[in-house]
């Protein structure tokens, strides 16, 4: 199962140029999470700040426990060895084919025999859609397959967190949406963490289980799908409809007095019904980070805007609403005021429709504290364990600003 990842108050230069401060934000484990942001706001340089080959001036990277900003570098190895990452190009190497390619990190780092490497690397390559192109040279294939054999090669060491930079860069439309769906597939698999670099707006609103923003070096904001997606902050409004009007401009940030005029003529954007989240392919596992998630999301259900809320409760089925202490709805609309569950659901592994998240007694303490961001009020986990109403309902509004909406400079 992936790893949670804990960035807290990231901040990083270079020489003068500030290139994002203060970002803070968990990826959870087994999730899907997609980073936005213009061009040149940082994005790259986050993953590789993600994975240790850059070095942030301030803040924590903890993953496992070890903190791979000031961990030693023997430390620093093995945290590593949790990565897989796809680079844009795949970054193949152009002398070899793609078997060795995919093999060639089980042969770097592990003591595997060559038919114990077959294995893997076949198992691999199918599991991307490649079994038969094992002699082809990366210079004879097309851009698609590149990023599936330098995916398969991320995958052959098992990696429990998947770093993706732009996966879908140079792919037309249809290959993005298969590219999309093998993503959905693969973490149902490996239930591994996974954070996507992407420009790509259909992945953006189809794919990830959360979404992040870069914008004039700060992370303007990082939280479930729903709130992204029916926020209408102006910044992330104009990026995940794609238009021109709004803060965004050629060289980032539009002079005041653009924006107000655009603002004028065409009145604010509205925000577009939401896309539903791509499922798994039939014949593979569910995914079970969805399944967690569900606890996650509806334990801090009240911090997010009404929107957000109506799509989450719409999201779950009547046997969902139920075992979590919601009322079904009768009338499709959702009152507000049901938007809190009023006692922890004592029997929810005998009762669950689904296998995996209906345990909320259990699923909750697990790790409740590490979901979140550091709080200046932090909870003991006997607390946050009376799940659901308890925990959102004693948090203070800075604190929920906080988890979603990242820190305002200067606050810790
Ligand atoms: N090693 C480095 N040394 C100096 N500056 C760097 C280095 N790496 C990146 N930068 C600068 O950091 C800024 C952010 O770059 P980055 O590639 O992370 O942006 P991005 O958001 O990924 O952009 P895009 O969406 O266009 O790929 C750029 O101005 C870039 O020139």
């Amino acid at each position: 199962m992936g790893v949670e990842v804990v960035v807290d108050g990231l901040s990083k230069s270079f020489g003068p140029q500030t290139i994002w401060r203060d970002v803070s934000l968990n990826l959870p484990q087994g999730e899907i999470s997609v980073l936005l942001g213009p061009s040149g706001t940082g994005k790259s340089v986050f993953l590789k700040s993600l994975v240790g080959l850059l070095k942030p001036d301030e803040g924590k990277v903890v993953i496992n426990g070890t903190d791979i900003c000031t961990c030693s570098e023997k430390d620093l190895y093995e945290v590593r060895k949790l990565f897989g990452v796809l680079f844009q190009d795949g970054a193949l190497f152009g002398s070899m084919n793609l078997y060795d390619n995919i093999a060639f990190p089980l042969r770097e780092h592990t003591r595997k025999s060559e038919s114990e490497i077959r294995n893997v690397v076949l198992e691999k390559m199918e599991m991307v859609g490649l079994i038969g192109a094992e002699d082809k040279l990366p210079g004879e294939i097309s851009g698609g397959m590149k990023k599936r054999a330098g995916l398969a090669r991320a995958l052959v060491l098992d990696p429990e967190i998947l770093l993706f930079d732009e996966p879908d860069s140079g792919l037309d439309p249809v290959r993005t949406a298969v590219q999309n769906q093998l993503i959905v597939d693969l973490n149902a698999q490996i239930d591994a963490t996974f954070l996507i670099v992407t420009h790509d707006i259909n992945t953006a609103r189809t794919v990830p289980d959360n979404i992040g923003m870069l914008y004039r070096r700060n992370l303007v904001m990082f939280g479930p799908r729903e709130v992204l997606l029916t926020s209408d902050e102006p910044v992330v409004v104009q990026f995940l409809n794609g238009r021109p009007d709004g803060p965004i401009g050629m060289s980032e940030e539009k002079d005041t007095a653009l924006v107000e005029a655009e603002l004028a003529k065409h009145g604010r954007p509205q925000v577009p019904p939401m896309m539903p989240q791509l499922e798994v392919s039939p014949g593979l596992p569910d995914r079970t980070a969805v399944h967690r998630r569900k606890d996650r999301v509806l334990r801090q259900l009240r911090s997010m805007n009404p929107s957000a809320q109506e799509e989450i409760l719409k999201s779950l089925s009547s046997d969902e609403l139920a075992l979590y202490g919601f009322k079904s709805p009768t009338t499709g609309s959702w009152p507000q005021q049901q938007a809190v569950p009023q006692a922890p659901p004592q029997t929810a592994p005998a009762q669950a429709p689904q296998p995996a998240p209906a345990q909320p007694q259990q699923a909750a303490p697990a790790q409740p504290q590490q979901q979140m961001r550091p709080s200046p009020h932090p909870r003991q986990p006997e607390e946050e364990s009376a799940w659901p109403g308890g925990l959102q309902a004693e948090e203070d509004s800075a604190g929920a600003r906080r988890r979603w909406f990242g820190r305002k400079r200067g606050e810790r």
